[in-house]
This record gives C-alpha cells, structure tokens and sequence, in this order.
C-alpha cells in the first residue's frame, strides 16, 4: 500500500502539470492517478489536495505575498506550487494536522531543492500558524473581499453581481467550492433506473445511489464507490454525467426516427442521450471538429449499443454540403464556452480563462449558431445551449440570434418538458433556461429551445 507521502508528492506533480503546461485538471488528475499505485484513501487525498489548491488559488497567493519576502512569484514554479499545497492544508483541511502539513511538505522541498528552500518552505509555513489571525477575511460587500473570500478573479465577481445581484453570486461561489458531486444517466434501451441503483447499492454500499430529481433518467451518487469500474458500465447501462447536462437531450426532446444533429458533439455525452431517447430509431449525425475526440463518441455509442449515431470530424461553419441544408428536424448546438458552469470540476478555469476570452467565445457561438440554424428544417427545432452562466453568452447572444434570424421563435412552453424540480427552480432568461450550480450542486447550464418558422 502507498502511503500518504507519495500522495503529496504527486498531488505536486498534477499541480506542476496543470501550471506549467497547460494540462487540465480532471485530466491530469486521472492519468497520474491511475498510474500511481495509490489506494483508494490516499486517492482520495491527491484529488482533495488537487482541485483545493486549484480552487483557493488567490486566497493563498495573497497570504505568501504576505510571508514571502520578494513575494511567491520570485521562487522556482515547483517551490512555489509547494508553498500553495502545505498553506492548503493548514488553511483549509482540518482532517489534515498541522505538524503533519508542514513536516510533509518541508520534507518534499528537501527532496527536491536545496537547503535553502526547504528552511524557506519551513519558515513560511510556520509564520502562518503563528501569524493566522491576520488572515481573516470578512465580507465588507466588496468585489476584492468576496473575491479573496471565496477564491474567483475579481471581474468574475464582478459580472456574476452585476448578473445575479450579491445573494445568488455568493450562492454560485460558495458552491463552486463545493466538491463535485458523481452523477449517471441510465440508459433506458439497456436497463431501468431502480435496477440499476440496486445493483449500484449492492456493489458499493458505501455509495449512496438515489434516483435524480433533475433528470428522469438520472441518478445520483454522494458516498464513495467507482460506478464505472462495475459490470453493468461496459455493459451499457449507464454514462457518467452531469444532472445539468443531462436537461438538454429532454428539452431537444427528439421524437423516434426523425433527423437529429449535434454540431459541437464529442465526447458524445448529449448524442449518445439524445439517439437513447429515440429508442435508437432514426438518424442521428454527431460532429465535432476535433477527430480524435469524434473516436470518443464512436466509442460511447458503441458502448451503449446505439446505432443511429454517426461520427464525423467538420467544422460546423464550413457546414453543409448543399444536400444536407435544412435537412435536419432537430439540431444542438451545444457551444464552445467560457465554462463557469463546471468550475467545480475543472477550477483552473478561474486562473486561465481571461475576461477578453469571452467576446472571442461570443463571436465563435454566433457563427456557430448561424451555421446550426441554416441546417434545420422548416418547422425544424435548433436546441443551443452551455456551461456557462454568463449572460453574454446565454440569453444576450440568443437575443442578437434572434434579432438576425425573425424566421425563429423562441418555444416558451420548454418548462413542460423537464421535472417538477427544474419547473421551480431554474431562472428564465431571455426565452431560455439557466440552472446555477447551487440549484442542484450540478454544473450551472443555460438551454434555449427555437423553432424555425415554416416557409
Ligand atoms: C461543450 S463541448 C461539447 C460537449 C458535447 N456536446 C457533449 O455533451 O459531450 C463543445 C465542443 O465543440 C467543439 N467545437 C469547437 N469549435 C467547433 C467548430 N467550429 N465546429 C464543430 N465543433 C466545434 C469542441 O471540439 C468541443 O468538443
């Protein structure tokens, strides 16, 4: 068994990763992981050590600008990433304890550095705890306090007040924080929902499986256990995703052997979804720009024994080929985005994504959207949707879409086709839905449903 050290030093190593070269966390996480040799416990602990540090970011940066003499960016880019991970531990973990934090994490600085940077890593850590106090933050009702408070960029709070007002933008932070939870979507042509969450519950008792009030096909999952190491995955019962995403196959609400296509599809988790609830009848075309992602969905529909699905690799803007216009019953763009909506599970986005990114992803959406629209029929549905809760790219973008396209209306009636649960507490905007995070503690998702007008 491994033990809690090697845990440490490759939560260091996925940080180093992430930073210096760009590698996403969720990624980089499951690679290291699965090599590593760890057990579950100690899995559980890089993971933790992971997205914690991601996350609380600015906070501890603004605390070893503090310790730091010349300040944290003047170390090497390990030493520093190693500061982050022991002031991590001393500031938020408290199953974690202090003499502990700091032992490990001087003894990875003198495996790794000279003396010197281990007596500095050492010197830090200790001028925390005598020093703590001086740490407190207090929410004054500014953007800087909230900002360094919860962990976000202060224009990111910014525009989730000026959006939201303070209340839910502290809701939407504060649940960012929250661990992300797991999630599966039966797939009704394979299993049943309550089968299923039996067989879960038997395999894994420690796992906590409850049917989903987001999502019909849903179920949820808060203890511990790895669903997609039973059986009854490779079989095709389930997929794991997001309760959230999982609303935008039931608002395309395809009906069985119709023309379906997703524009922005792979992995492949809304096509797969989508040809599932067609009973796998019809023609369902999943295309991405990417090809070695457009393997992936090919592989998912394999999986999950659907057969409707074809994969292809295009450019949805270079889209169509004069045969395939307004060809289509039903299109989703599901859109390239900013991505707020998933912070939980990919928290660098916070570090990485500029506030200049977003009129980049805004114009990309618009020509995307241009593209999508072109390919439905008349009397066709267009689904758009995103991760986002970031109105630019939500309910402002489907207001210029509209302003450009008078042969679309907006379908009001979208509310009737998913549960109780989302009918109460999802926001209307601009004719669409937005779920925030702290609605469900699923990903914050806007979903707009249009039909084109007949000619
Ligand atoms: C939000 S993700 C889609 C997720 C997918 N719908 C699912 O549920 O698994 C957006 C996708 O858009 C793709 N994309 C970006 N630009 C594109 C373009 N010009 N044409 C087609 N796909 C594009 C990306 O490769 C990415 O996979």
């Amino acid at each position: 068994m491994a033990d809690a050290h090697s845990a440490r030093e490759v939560a260091l190593d996925i940080l180093i990763a992430v930073e210096e070269h760009g590698a996403f966390s969720n990624l980089a996480l499951n690679e290291q992981l699965n090599r590593s040799g760890l057990d579950t416990r100690d899995r559980g602990l890089v993971t933790e050590l992971v997205y914690g540090t991601i996350q609380r970011q600015n906070t501890l940066d603004w605390i070893l600008g503090r310790l730091v003499k010349k300040g944290p960016a003047s170390l090497e880019q390990w030493a520093h990433q190693l500061l982050r991970l022991g002031l991590y531990q001393l500031r938020y973990l408290d199953r974690v304890p202090s003499r502990a934090a700091v032992h490990e994490t001087v003894r990875i600085a003198k495996l790794r550095g000279h003396r010197g940077i281990s007596g500095l890593v050492n010197g830090v850590l200790r001028s925390y705890l005598r020093r703590e106090k001086e740490f407190t933050l207090k929410a004054d009702g500014s953007v800087r306090a909230l900002s360094l408070i919860h962990s976000f960029p202060e224009w990111m709070v910014k525009q989730l007040i000026h959006s939201y007002g303070s209340d839910t933008a502290t809701h939407i932070l504060e649940s960012l924080n929250r661990r992300p939870s797991l999630s599966l979507r039966v797939n009704p042509l394979r299993a049943d929902r309550e089968q299923v969450a039996a067989a879960l519950t038997e395999s894994f008792p420690e796992a906590g499986v409850a049917l989903s009030p987001v999502s019909s096909q849903g179920l949820t999952v808060r203890g511990s256990g790895n669903p997609a190491a039973h059986p009854g995955f490779a079989q095709g019962w389930f997929t794991i995703q997001d309760e959230s995403s999982m609303l935008v196959a039931e608002v395309v609400n395809p009906e069985p052997g119709r023309r379906v296509l997703d524009g922005c599809a792979a992995p492949g988790g809304k096509s797969t979804h989508l040809a599932e609830r067609m009973g796998n009848e019809g023609f369902l075309l999943a295309s991405d720009i990417h090809s070695h992602k457009v393997r992936l969905i090919e592989e998912s529909a394999r999986r999950l024994g659907l057969s409707i699905i074809e994969a292809q690799q295009a450019d949805l803007r270079q889209y169509p080929q004069e045969a395939e216009e307004a060809s289509f019953d039903y299109v989703l763009l599901d859109a390239p985005c900013s991505g707020w909506g998933v912070i939980r599970r990919k928290p660098e986005i916070k570090w990485t994504k500029e506030a200049k990114a977003v009129k980049e992803l805004v114009r990309l959406q618009r020509e995307l959207l241009a593209a999508a629209a072109r390919m439905v029929k008349p009397g066709g549905v267009l689904v758009y949707s995103t991760c986002t809760m970031e109105p630019r790219e939500n309910e402002e973008q489907m207001q210029s879409f509209l302003a450009d396209h008078p042969n679309f209306v907006v379908d009001e009636t979208v509310l009737e086709l998913l549960s109780p649960a989302v009918q109460e507490k999802a926001l209307h905007r601009g004719g669409g839905i937005q779920i925030l995070p702290h609605h469900f503690e699923s990903d914050g998702f806007f979903i707009m449903r249009m039909r084109k007008e007949r000619e």
